[in-house]
């Protein structure tokens, strides 16, 4: 079977992009795994590999097409002008171009089949928004290039997963894009993801408040009873066994997010804060519902550490593995889902070894033996009703 190629957009090379990637291409048993094929410059990895200490015998094999790609090398495709000026921690007009020429270039290769998946470095916001890039990010960019209109940002780790309702939105904005309907549609899009990108069968998914204590009863806001607490139910009424809302700070201050696969928060920092705190060095973010798999470190730019070579590399690894695991299990599920003959059982499921290696992602970190009722003891009942009503609707989902 063919390696899986992975290919590595360079981000703003003025930030710790090429130092992460060096530093996770340094270790030869990457290539056991995958044919790493970067979009960059040649100049920039020179410059930078120059600074990391182990790196002397470290270098990309140039080649102008995926195709040319070898399977033991890290393999670079050049889409930089080579007299381009390096400015550590600097966001240049430049390196923002670059940024884009990079996923421009790593996105038409993914079209076309060349590369598998797409592992991206971070980009600044803003030396990218403009004439040339009219996206405030990736995840946006990538759902117009594949036809996704709802994409679903997924920060992901072993230890936790956290979905966003709303991702690149200013706060003053946050309430108004909280909709019944986005909230289903995002609890809805996290449940696929589970199951078939993370094989988890009947994945357990926490929903949180907006306002805080989850609004108190209405006292502090009417978002959760007018508009979270409706979509739940609807969410029930499909067999999807999603929780809450639950008040963000005590859900993640007692560990009660380690009895779910995946929780869904209402807003970028509610979501990304604790993850960050929780997991930072395997923390990846994942752009869910793509017909396309990409993920990213889950960090940003690192200007503030740009050539000092203290960067954390893990989470740049985590990203590659997490994309090569993605793929696979997505073509175990759409194997088994093509097949009816072919049936798998929840165990069997979620034992395959099919993955890379690292059984973590099957199981999701969650305690796969909460059960139901116990996690309904927990889960806010603000009028009475939605418990009750789960209690009968989850009773079929486990039927
Ligand atoms: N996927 C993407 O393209 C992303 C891009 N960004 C962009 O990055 C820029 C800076 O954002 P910030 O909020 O400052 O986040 P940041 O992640 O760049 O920096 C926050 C702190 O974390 C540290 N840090 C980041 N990565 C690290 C690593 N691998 N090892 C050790 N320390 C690390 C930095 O030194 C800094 O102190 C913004 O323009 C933002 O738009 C942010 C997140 C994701
Ligand atoms: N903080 C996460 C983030 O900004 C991710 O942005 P992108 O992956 O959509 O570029």
């Amino acid at each position: 079977m063919d390696k899986i190629k992975v290919g590595i957009t360079h981000g703003d090379f003025n930030g710790i992009s090429y130092e992460i990637i060096i530093k996770s291409l340094l270790d030869p048993r990457i290539f056991d795994l995958c044919t790493p094929v970067v979009y960059g410059s040649a100049k920039v990895a020179g410059y930078y590999k120059g600074l990391i200490p182990d790196a002397e015998g470290f270098s990309f094999n140039i080649i102008t097409d995926p195709a040319q790609a070898n399977p033991k090398r890290a393999n670079m495709i050049v889409c930089v002008d080579e007299n381009v000026k390096i400015d550590p921690g600097q966001p240049t007009v430049l390196s923002g171009q670059y940024a884009i020429a990079s996923l421009n270039a790593a996105v038409r290769d993914l079209k076309a089949g060349k590369i598998d998946v797409l592992v991206t470095c971070p980009i600044n916001k803003k030396n990218t928004t403009g004439d040339d890039f009219g996206f405030i990010g990736h995840t946006e960019y990538l759902a117009a290039q594949f036809g996704d209109t709802e994409p679903l940002m997924f920060m992901v780790s072993d230890v936790l997963k956290v979905g966003l309702v709303t991702m690149h939105v200013p706060l003053a904005k946050v309430p108004e894009a909280v909709t019944t309907e986005a909230v289903l549609n995002h609890i809805r899009a996290i449940r696929r993801s589970l199951e078939r990108d993370f094989n988890i069968v009947g994945p357990k998914i926490a929903v949180l408040g907006l306002n805080p204590h989850a609004g108190d009863d209405g006292l502090l806001g009417p978002e959760e009873q007018e508009i979270i607490i409706p979509a739940l139910q609807s969410a029930r009424y499909e067999n999807i066994l999603a929780f809450g809302p639950f008040a963000a700070d005590g859900f993640f201050g007692s560990g009660a997010y380690r009895k779910f696969d995946a929780v869904l928060a209402m807003y970028h920092d509610q979501g990304l804060a604790p993850f960050k705190a929780l997991t930072f060095a395997d923390g990846v973010n994942f752009t869910a519902g793509l017909s396309v798999v990409r993920t990213s470190p889950a960090h940003g730019v690192g200007f503030d550490i740009a050539g000092k070579m203290v960067a954390d590399a893990s989470p740049m690894r985590a990203a590659i593995y997490q994309a090569i695991d993605i793929y696979r299990n997505r073509q175990v599920f759409d194997r088994a889902a093509a097949d009816p003959l072919q049936h798998f059982s929840k165990n069997e499921r979620n034992d395959r070894g099919d993955g890379a290696g690292r059984g973590g992602n099957r199981r999701g970190g969650a305690d796969r033996d909460a059960d139901v009722s116990d996690l309904l003891k927990d889960t806010p009942d603000t009028d009475g009703a939605v418990a009750a009503q789960a209690t009968v609707v989850t009773t079929r989902a486990t039927e």
